[in-house]
């Protein structure tokens, strides 16, 4: 059974129990580009205690560098080092798990933050934001020749997919033997400012409908993301809290990596879905309503 945060003292067991606090971005920070109420307090509040602050997001759109823009507009303190997103955790998956050899690229269905993360580490591409790929246009394999040395699809979150994208991956999994189908994250939706929107998980599932396979999923719940944390930053699993708004991957991947975890309810999460008969058998550690709560530590 959950936690409910409440009184002040709750909120002080935390400081006093954890020195690493991973967050989420997506619905716990921020919904698109509004920031949650108090966001900002909490966050430098727990720099002021000398707490580690890391920030582990799903979101593929953007690149470590480009969130730092995010964070540095919307007056969030955060430095490259500390932002972890699935982008990058792919680009690293890519080169040191699958060790897809350098003569091979990539298709990727996404946008400039996979393409980014996928050119710092050195990881050659075809698609994402190409210009030929962005059309209506009938897909026509008359026309199409593939690239022999795609070695991988890579599908991430793409706001401007379109059946020429999807037509293009599915020919790279049906015809280059041994081509690796790879997914930077599987959230169904996306916290966006005005309401939810479909996320990166509805953006494969055309392709592994038509390829009757399901893809490696790369971010949040799978441990990957924690090993690219672990090998930039020392923490002790048992002094480390994970913040997030989404049960299946945040607070799953809070409890693969030995983790305790604190549910937020202004993202994905929904009262109903933690009480009640039809409650989630993922069970965080803390819930409480939004980060902003934690703003009682300054009262
Ligand atoms: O569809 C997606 O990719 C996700 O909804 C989204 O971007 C999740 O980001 P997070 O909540 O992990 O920051
Ligand atoms: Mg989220």
């Amino acid at each position: 059974m959950a936690a409910r945060l409440s009184v002040k003292q709750d909120y002080e067991s935390l400081l006093d129990k954890y020195d690493t606090w991973l967050f989420d971005c997506d619905g716990v920070l921020w919904e698109g580009d509004r920031l949650i109420d108090g966001a900002i307090e909490v966050l430098q509040l727990l720099r002021e205690k000398k707490k580690s602050v890391l920030f582990v997001t799903n979101n593929a759109t953007k690149s470590r560098k480009s969130y730092k823009t995010k964070f540095d507009k919307l007056g969030v303190e955060a430095h490259v080092d500390e932002i972890f997103g699935s982008a990058f955790a792919s680009a690293v998956y890519i080169s040191s798990v699958l060790k897809l050899p350098k003569d091979k690229k990539v298709y990727v269905i996404g946008m400039s933050g996979i393409e980014e993360e996928l050119k710092e580490e050195g990881i050659s591409y075809i698609g994402g934001t190409d210009p030929a790929d962005y059309t209506l246009e009938p897909f026509s394999l008359a026309n199409f020749t593939p690239d022999p040395s795609v070695g991988a699809v890579l599908c991430g979150l793409d706001t401007a997919i379109n059946y020429t994208k999807l037509s293009k991956a599915f020919q790279y999994l049906i015809r280059n033997p041994g081509c690796a189908f790879l997914a930077t994250n599987e959230d169904s939706t996306y916290p966006a400012a005005d309401g939810l929107l479909p996320g990166a998980g509805s953006i494969s599932a055309p392709l592994r409908y038509a390829y009757a396979k399901d893809p490696i999923s790369i971010g949040k719940p799978n441990g990957t993301m924690l090993e690219c944390i672990k090998a930039k930053h020392d923490f002790d699993p048992k002094r480390t809290l994970m913040i997030g708004d989404r049960l299946n991957t945040d607070i799953q991947f809070g409890k693969n990596g030995g983790l305790d975890t604190l549910l937020v309810l202004t993202g994905i999460t929904k009262e109903e879905e933690i009480t009640g008969p039809n409650a989630s058998p993922i069970i965080p550690d803390y819930v409480t309503k939004s980060l902003g709560d934690l703003r009682i530590l300054k009262s």
